[in-house]
């Protein structure tokens, strides 16, 4: 594992697009230190798999240059798509990376996709074909494959998308497991919860441009309410275990009266 702190990946004054006509962000500046998380931000179609895209080298930038000092575990955003492989052989192509096209894989890559089925805590699953499982399995199938590259650069593009509270947690628990142990991540999601749970920095892609700063500075409830146009609250409240927490919610819901925030698993 890296040094704390060693730099691992670092985008300098990037810009990408795909047609002359319009960049779809420029100026992108931002590095991730080992044992660090970037959440990435952004309204739909703003840019943020495009930039997870050139973060994880399959896309090259039109100005700029990104530096990797590891090649990454990529986590794509989910489909719906699928071939017939076994969720374990998925997992165990992780392991392809910077081998030659020919090589089999051994017993230590065995080993390394079971023990990152197991992390995932997936391995119920090893036998089945991908078409057979939901969308969401199969995202845990696809964030195992990264882990079992070994990589202490993690890249994942919405990796909690399809996933029920309960997986929802687990995820975030596992990316936060992974930066304490050191590794780096860098990740796009629509939840700023999600962000504020597992990053140091956050990045907001907007407008052809992309802004970085300390989650706290960028999760601020008037910057995420001018970031989707309706209105943002962060909540303080107990958790089920008396600590206060704090949450972020669209103030969509319907008015009530005495407003009242009550614990999570409070009851009454
Ligand atoms: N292969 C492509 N060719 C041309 N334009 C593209 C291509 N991929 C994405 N775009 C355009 O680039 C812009 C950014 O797309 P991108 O997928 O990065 O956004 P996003 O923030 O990830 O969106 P979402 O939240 O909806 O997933 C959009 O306008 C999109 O239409």
């Amino acid at each position: 594992m890296p040094s704390r702190g060693e730099t691992m990946l670092s985008f300098a004054a990037v810009g990408c697009r795909y047609s002359r006509a319009r960049w779809v962000f420029r100026n992108a500046s931002f590095s991730i230190a080992a044992g660090s998380t970037m959440a990435i931000l952004g309204p739909n179609g703003s840019g943020k798999t495009t930039l997870i895209r050139c973060a994880a080298g399959l896309l090259s930038p039109r100005e700029g240059s990104v530096t990797r000092n590891a090649p990454p575990g990529y986590v794509p955003q989910s489909h719906g798509s699928a071939f017939a492989y076994t969720a374990f052989d998925m997992v165990l192509m992780g392991r392809a990376q910077g081998k030659g096209w020919f090589q089999q894989p051994n017993s230590s890559d065995r080993a390394a996709a079971g023990a990152a089925m197991e992390r995932v805590g997936i391995s119920g699953l090893a036998d089945r074909l991908l078409p057979t499982l939901s969308g969401g399995e199969r995202q845990l199938v696809l964030i195992a494959r990264a882990m079992a590259t070994g990589s202490p650069l993690l890249i994942l593009d919405e990796p909690s998308t399809g996933l029920d509270l309960k997986n929802q947690a687990r995820v975030l628990g596992l990316l936060r497991d992974l930066r304490q142990a050191g590794m780096s991540l860098l990740l796009s999601t629509h939840h700023p919860d999600h962000a504020r749970a597992v990053a140091d920095q956050v990045a907001i892609v907007q407008n052809g441009g992309v802004e970085c700063g300390s989650a706290p500075e960028m999760l601020t409830e008037s910057r995420l309410s001018a970031l989707y146009g309706v209105p943002v609250s962060a909540v303080d409240y107990l958790d089920a275990a008396g600590r206060p927490v704090q949450t972020i919610v669209t103030g969509l819901g319907e008015p009530t009266n005495p407003v009242v925030h009550r614990p999570v698993g409070g009851g009454g």
